[in-house]
């Protein structure tokens, strides 16, 4: 169809998924997951336009992966769609949940083909348990389990979403403002990802790749002569500390820079600007929890991490174990997976001069592995 614009609803929290992991960045082979359910859906070529609804965090880093036509989302999934509504410009608009990731194009065709039926063409399911409601039981062939995608015209859809009352799909607005609902049979495999146990539930994913990504950070911070000392999330016994706009933890900065490398993030002044007046005096090891949170909301997992920390002064040796037991718990990850090296630079350059102290790191991350 070429008035047709899809409306793809991704701006959910996972809430109920109850993972580190957002179910629309599970990978499905090296793909994110709402990245794999638009291309299924472009491949068939039916829409004049794409929108995918995500929050801010989200988009600035799905505009990696494609350029569909991006849209900040809402507290609730109604007010997602209605964001994305200001932005279809078609006669028709089909709205489906990302959470719904294995949409068969035979079931795709059939709600096209019926689209002059009705303001909304909705697949169902029957009910075939006993269905017990407010402890009566009533008759389950009146029952009907709505999915998406839901088709609609474009312009009933808008004045039914024009009310303060929230309805839970786009055919009960439709409905309630006196539209008209077609039901055409759907199936299960169009079943939605809302707890972690449904993901058995739906055979058509492919389990995540076992690619190994890999980062690498360097700092460096400048001593100054007073404040005090923070390296790898350990106050050092010193006089003096590091010139910086946070508390000067040239470690776990290059190591944030590692982390943010390897998930292919960016760096760590575009997620902490140093002219934010918010991160001025800020303890490093609360950057690095947000880091690891975020990595992990976006699928990935650390393996390892290695640092080498190059300073003529102060002496590291005494503290590289409680950096590891340190960084470990801040990172949530077992303290053999950090490893801590120093070296001096035999008084050479700015370092040897003990003007400051360099960081190297290295990170390796994995997909999550939702399909065990
Ligand atoms: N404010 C919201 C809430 C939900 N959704 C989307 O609506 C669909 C159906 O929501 P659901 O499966 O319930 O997802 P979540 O809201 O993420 O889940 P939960 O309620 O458990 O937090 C999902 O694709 C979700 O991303 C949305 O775009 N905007
Ligand atoms: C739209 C929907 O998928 C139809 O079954 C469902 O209502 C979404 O529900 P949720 O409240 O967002 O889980």
């Amino acid at each position: 169809m070429s008035n047709l614009t899809l409306v793809l609803l991704a701006a959910g929290n996972s809430t109920r998924f109850e993972m580190e992991v957002k179910k629309q960045w599970l990978r499905i082979e090296d793909k994110p997951l709402w990245y794999y359910v638009a291309q299924n859906f472009e491949k068939t070529q039916n829409f004049s336009k794409i929108i995918i609804v995500a929050s801010d965090e989200d988009i600035t880093f799905m505009k990696n992966y494609a350029s569909y036509h991006f849209v900040v989302g809402g507290t609730t999934r109604q007010q997602s769609l209605k964001n994305a509504l200001s932005h279809v410009d078609s006669e028709y608009v089909l709205v489906s949940d990302i959470a719904r990731a294995c949409v068969s194009e035979e079931l795709l065709n059939n709600i096209i083909k019926n689209h002059t039926d009705a303001d909304c063409i909705v697949p169902y399911l029957k009910a075939t348990d006993t269905i017990v409601y407010d402890n009566a039981t009533i008759d389950r062939d009146k029952v009907k389990r709505l999915q998406t995608p839901q088709l609609s015209k474009t312009e009933v859809l808008r004045s039914a979403l024009e009310t303060e009352e929230e309805f839970t799909d786009e055919s009960s607005a439709i409905v309630a403002h006196g539209g008209s609902r077609k039901l055409i049979l759907g199936d299960e495999q169009t079943h939605k990802i809302t707890y972690i146990e449904d993901l058995n539930k739906i055979p058509c994913l492919e389990a995540p790749s076992n690619d190994i990504l890999t980062g690498n950070g360097f700092d460096v911070h400048a001593f100054d002569d007073k404040g005090e000392m923070w390296l790898g999330g350990v106050k050092i016994d010193s006089d003096f500390g590091f010139k910086a706009h946070s508390d000067g933890d040239v470690a776990i900065h290059s190591l944030i820079d590692a982390l943010l490398g390897a998930a292919g993030m960016g760096d760590i002044g575009m997620m902490f600007p140093d002219n934010d007046d918010q991160y001025k005096g800020i303890d490093s090891k609360e950057l690095l929890r947000r880091v690891v949170t975020k990595i992990n909301n976006f699928g990935y997992v650390i393996v390892n991490v290695d640092l080498t920390i190059a300073a003529q002064k102060p002496r590291i040796g005494s503290y590289k174990d409680k950096m590891r037991e340190t960084l470990a718990s801040v990172m949530k990850i077992e303290k053999s997976k950090i490893n801590v090296k120093a070296t001096t630079t035999e008084k050479l350059g700015f370092i040897g001069r003990a003007e400051g102290v360099g960081v190297w790191s290295n990170a390796n991350l994995k997909y999550f592995n939702w399909k065990i």
